[in-house]
């Protein structure tokens, strides 16, 4: 069965004449944090609904752990999953719904449980239908999560989410991917992809444009260096990697420099100099992703 979590071959979705998935060929590995990162209506959602055997391809396959998507009463033995919507039974209370999923997906560690309810800052004893985005958001995410599934699909799991739940979220993400559980995270929030993944794949109009490792798509893209010193900044004419050279405004003897590649050459002969600041700005995922489109 191999160690892919999850694999996709020409996995097609068609809507009558809207193409919202094109044949994907996709494979995520075991114990991976898998960032699918596109804009709206690019697909993710129709990906993980087809991963979870909610629809069905127009061609191609989705297997999970080996296990054929279609396959759902098995397939799902193996899964947790926050949709986009969080729509639940609203005249339940967070408890009375962490139980009730708790005995549909069969065992749930309790104590794990707890542990994320305290994290999320969640009140379980309110009902659903007076919770907020956010918290329906939260309970969702207590849900998937506290049966330790092998996968876990999450589709903008964060939405919604305030800065500080988010990096609750990214210290118990960070945790079932060291205990060997895999995600697969939709997201157009770049910033939390960018922190938490291993590789990411990037969907454009229903199809992957391009799948890399994080390290790798810094590698290709440019750093912006500021550099001030003290006396006239030096001429950077023909180091290797630097692409401009441009003044730093109001910042007497500061040069901003465009950096692609290693910045070997450059500190070699940035160090030849007296530096009396420097500051390096590494491209957000937003702006490595704008060059794709
Ligand atoms: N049930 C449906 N019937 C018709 N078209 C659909 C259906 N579901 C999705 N689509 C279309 O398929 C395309 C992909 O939609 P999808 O929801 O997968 O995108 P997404 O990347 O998840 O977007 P978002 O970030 O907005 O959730 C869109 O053009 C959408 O309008």
């Amino acid at each position: 069965m191999g160690d892919a979590a999850i694999a996709t071959s020409d996995l097609t979705k068609h809507y009558g004449k809207v193409a919202a998935l094109e044949a994907l060929d996709l494979e995520v590995t075991r114990g991976e944090i898998f960032g699918f990162l596109g804009p709206n209506g690019s697909g993710k959602t129709t990906t993980i609904r087809l991963l979870l055997g909610l629809i069905r391809p127009t061609r191609g396959t989705a297997t999970v752990l080996g296990i054929p998507a279609s396959d759902v009463a098995e397939a799902h033995r193996h899964l947790g999953y926050v949709p986009g919507e969080v729509a639940l039974w609203p005249q339940l209370t967070g408890h009375e719904v962490l139980r009730l999923l708790g005995n549909a997906t069969g065992w749930v560690d309790t104590d794990f449980r707890a542990e994320l309810v305290e994290r999320f800052h969640f009140d379980p004893s309110a009902r659903v239908r007076s919770l907020s985005k956010g918290n329906r958001q939260k309970l969702a995410l207590v849900a998937a999560l506290m049966g330790r599934p092998d996968v876990l699909l999450l589709d903008e799991p964060t939405a919604g989410l305030d800065p500080l739940m988010e990096e609750q979220f990214q210290i118990v993400a960070r945790d079932a991917a060291a205990r060997g559980q895999t995600i697969f995270l939709s997201s157009h929030i770049l910033d939390e992809v960018q922190d938490l993944c291993d590789r990411v794949g990037i969907l454009r109009a229903g199809r992957l444009v391009e799948v890399a490792a994080l390290d790798e798509l810094r590698r290709i893209s440019t750093t912006i260096v500021e550099a001030v010193f003290d006396g006239a900044p030096p001429v950077l004419d023909g180091v290797p990697g630097v692409t401009a050279v441009g003044p730093m405004a109001g910042v007497p003897g500061g040069i901003r420099i465009i950096l692609a590649g290693e910045p070997d050459a450059l500190v070699r002969r940035l160090a030849e100099h007296h530096v009396v600041r420097l500051h390096t700005v590494e491209p957000s995922l937003e702006e490595i992703f704008l060059t794709y489109y």
